[in-house]
């Protein structure tokens, strides 16, 4: 197909020092069952048939992505990152050609499957502005104050946990991203960006093993979710 629109480039902000995980190392680098996170998020990436590139930022210091068994793919591509996860996106963003599908990825979420991309992509025709994956929230939710006690309830209805990849065209998702920095948006994920500029992303129901690694105890629950595809 010679439509860019056909087109999907992967982006994988995988800049982070990972604060919350206390490792000595980054945790995309620490490993599950002996594969570095970030090696076992790309492959999955670089091995889906519709991903025709896979651009990823990494921190200005990083010293340990040249070890990865994926680095020299050479369908790969490497930008320095930024200060925030969305500096690092943006960063993906310049190497994205005009009309190019933007699919954007946690290097932290490992536990991606080739079906939930297949599902994303074929929201496209139902959500011409974009749609992420997500997953709708089951517990009862709760607000709290400082002082760690309740202080409203919050509705469960239509409240879902944001997931990636998030899945917008490049053009767009760079030029609202980047209107939305330099306005001092808080931005999270690509979606809010989107958003603030006044578009109204699609909720793709993903997999709820698509974690993001965040805190030592998810790498027991990874480990889980992943070993029968290690
Ligand atoms: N300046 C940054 C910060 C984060 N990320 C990436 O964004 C993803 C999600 O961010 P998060 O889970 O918050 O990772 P860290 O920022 O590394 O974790 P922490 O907030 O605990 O430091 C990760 O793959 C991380 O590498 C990035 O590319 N650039
Ligand atoms: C993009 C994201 O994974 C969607 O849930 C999340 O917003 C990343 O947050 P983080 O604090 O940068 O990990």
């Amino acid at each position: 197909m010679n439509d860019p629109q056909d087109k999907v480039v992967a982006l994988v902000p995988a800049a982070g020092i990972g604060s919350r995980m206390g490792s000595e190392i980054p945790k995309q680098y620490l490993e599950i069952n002996g594969v570095p996170i970030l090696n076992i998020t790309l492959t999955v990436l670089l091995t889906h048939p519709k991903i025709d590139v896979v651009i990823v930022a990494l921190h200005p210091e990083d010293t340990l992505f040249h070890t990865l068994s994926q680095s020299s793919n050479p369908k790969l591509r490497t930008v320095v990152g930024g200060g925030e996860r969305a500096d690092s996106v943006l960063a993906c963003l310049g190497e994205v050609e005009d009309n190019v599908w933007a699919l954007v990825h946690d290097a932290a979420r490992p536990c991606l499957s080739h079906e939930d991309i297949d599902k994303l992509l074929a929201s496209r025709l139902e959500f011409p502005q974009g749609a992420i994956l997500a997953a709708p929230v089951r517990d009862t939710m709760k607000r709290s104050n400082t002082g760690g006690t309740i202080v409203q309830t919050v509705c469960r209805e239509q409240l879902w946990h944001a997931l990636t990849p998030q899945l917008f065209l490049g053009s767009a998702l760079r030029d609202n991203l980047a209107s939305a920095l330099r306005q001092g948006v808080t931005v999270t994920d690509e979606a809010s960006a989107m958003e603030w500029a006044g578009n109204a992303p699609g909720l793709v129901s993903g997999n709820v093993k698509n974690i993001k690694i965040t805190h030592p105890d998810d790498l027991k629950l990874a480990k889980l979710f992943l070993a029968d595809e290690l």
